[in-house]
């Protein structure tokens, strides 16, 4: 289980962003957070997974003994996610040593790793991360906007796969995106990230 107990964030500018978000989900379940621009679903993504320090609250999970954090973000711009200068086999090895059945899983050719970012499409990038992502065998998931800026024949080609994945691996999927059609489509459920903070969350927003 994943358990997202109360937190809140406050901006640099002092001005609280949100308060008291909670949500709870298994492993393997799919959940959708949609929700208008600013509110904060990014900065909750990034709390979750890590790479920023809440206010307040608590995050709680489940997980065996591991080097990487059980909670892995996949970013909406591939490009700003990797390091340019560096070919796509140093990309992926920095995440963890090379898993061919990994690589064939994400559809993932071996020349591309003899690659720079640049000479990849957003699309091949995008796999590149999720790759990069589910070598570390996370038992959570957050995709936020991860294929907002790819055409719909792409779009539905990582959804395919990544759905299928994590359903075989009983990972935790969280999808943010703005297209609620999209989520109701692939998610158990769908949250709008306001409804995390509602007064009747104090003891924990249980899904399920
Ligand atoms: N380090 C920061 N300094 C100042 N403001 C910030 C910082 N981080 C986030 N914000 C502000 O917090 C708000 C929420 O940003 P966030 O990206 O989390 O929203 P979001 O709900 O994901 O939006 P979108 O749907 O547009 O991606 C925005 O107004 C943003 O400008």
């Amino acid at each position: 289980m994943l358990k997202v107990i109360n937190i809140s964030y406050r901006l640099p500018s002092q001005r609280m962003l949100f308060e008291n978000v909670s949500i709870t989900m298994k492993q393997g379940n799919i959940i959708g957070l949609s929700g208008d621009s600013g509110l904060g679903k990014t900065t909750f993504a990034k709390i979750v997974s890590g790479y920023l320090q809440a206010e307040k609250g608590e995050i709680n999970w489940q997980h065996r003994k591991h080097e990487a954090s059980p909670v892995q973000l996949i970013w909406q711009h591939p490009e700003q996610a990797v390091n340019p200068k560096w070919r796509i086999d140093k990309i992926v090895k920095e995440a963890g040593e090379l898993d061919h059945s990994l690589l064939a899983a994400c559809n993932i050719p071996t020349d591309w790793l003899y690659r720079y970012p640049s000479q990849l499409s957003g699309g091949q990038l995008q796999r590149i991360c999720i790759y990069r992502c589910l070598v570390t065998r996370p038992s959570y998931i957050i995709a936020d906007e991860i294929t907002t800026m790819l055409d719909p024949v792409a779009q539905a080609d990582i959804w395919k796969w990544l759905i299928h994945y994590v359903r075989q691996h009983q990972i935790g999927l969280i999808i943010i995106s703005h297209d609620v059609l999209l989520l109701e489509k692939l998610c158990d459920d769908v949250f709008h990230f306001r409804d995390l903070m509602k007064p009747t969350a104090v003891d924990g927003r249980t899904i399920y």
